[in-house]
């Protein structure tokens, strides 16, 4: 029998009570997460403004596990350093976002972060064509950006399968993130498309028992 895939679970903080951000990140820690997934709003990119380099310098403080952070901002590049150094493990910019994301790209590495590309649902996968080869994460946008709490957009799963398709042609080992409207009843659908990384706001803070949500976040999205 084929082994199981086992997606890695990101809780987005974004969901999580501000006031007490530092013991909402050990909670999902200490509660399974494999990664947490920190979204920077700049009220531009996005209409909605979170954080900066300064909280996620103060989260660090609070567990080792990687820092996947979702720059939501534009433009990026002036800001990069800044979260590189307060510790962000995973940057990720969008295709959206500038026409020289290949530099960004390339910036990111240099710096010894992992290089992740975010799409929207509007832009077609083809836009990652020639940047794939600096590439270690795509996060697939479920949502439009900007809010936690919206609607799977099942119209991204054929995206999510051709971007798949476009990684496993590189011959490297990239990751495929999937981030907006993941809970147990569409978790399956991405990650049978070839997702292996999901982004869980409201389906793991917005519940009274985060191990139980993150538990059962991880079967639903298992395949194999
Ligand atoms: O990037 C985001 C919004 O732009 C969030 O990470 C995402 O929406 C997660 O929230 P939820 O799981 O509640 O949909």
């Amino acid at each position: 029998m084929p082994a199981l895939k086992t997606p890695l679970i990101a809780p987005s903080i974004l969901s999580a009570d501000f006031a007490r951000m530092g013991e909402e990140v050990e909670a999902v820690v200490r509660d399974g997460a494999d990664w947490l997934h920190l979204d920077v709003m700049d009220g531009h990119f996005v209409p909605n403004m979170t954080f900066g380099p300064g909280m996620i310098a103060a989260l660090r403080k609070h567990t080792d596990k990687p820092f996947d952070v979702h720059l939501m901002i534009e433009p990026a590049d002036a800001f990069i350093d800044a979260f590189a150094k307060a510790g962000a493990d995973h940057i990720h910019v969008h295709i959206e976002e500038n026409p020289h994301v290949h530099r960004t790209l390339q910036h990111i590495r240099s710096l010894g972060k992992k290089a992740g590309i975010a799409i929207c649902p509007g832009t077609p996968p083809e836009a990652l064509s020639y940047i794939l080869d600096l590439v270690d994460i795509i996060l697939v946008m479920t949502v439009n950006p900007g809010f936690g709490g919206q609607k799977f957009l099942e119209s991204q799963v054929p995206k999510i399968r051709t971007l798949r398709q476009m990684a496993d042609a590189t011959g490297r080992d990239i990751r495929i993130g999937v981030d907006g409207g993941i809970d147990v009843h569409t978790a399956r659908q991405a990650t049978e498309a070839g997702a292996d990384m999901m982004v869980a706001g409201t389906s793991i803070y917005g519940q009274p028992d985060y191990a139980k949500a993150i538990s059962a976040l991880r079967d639903a999205g298992r395949t194999g």
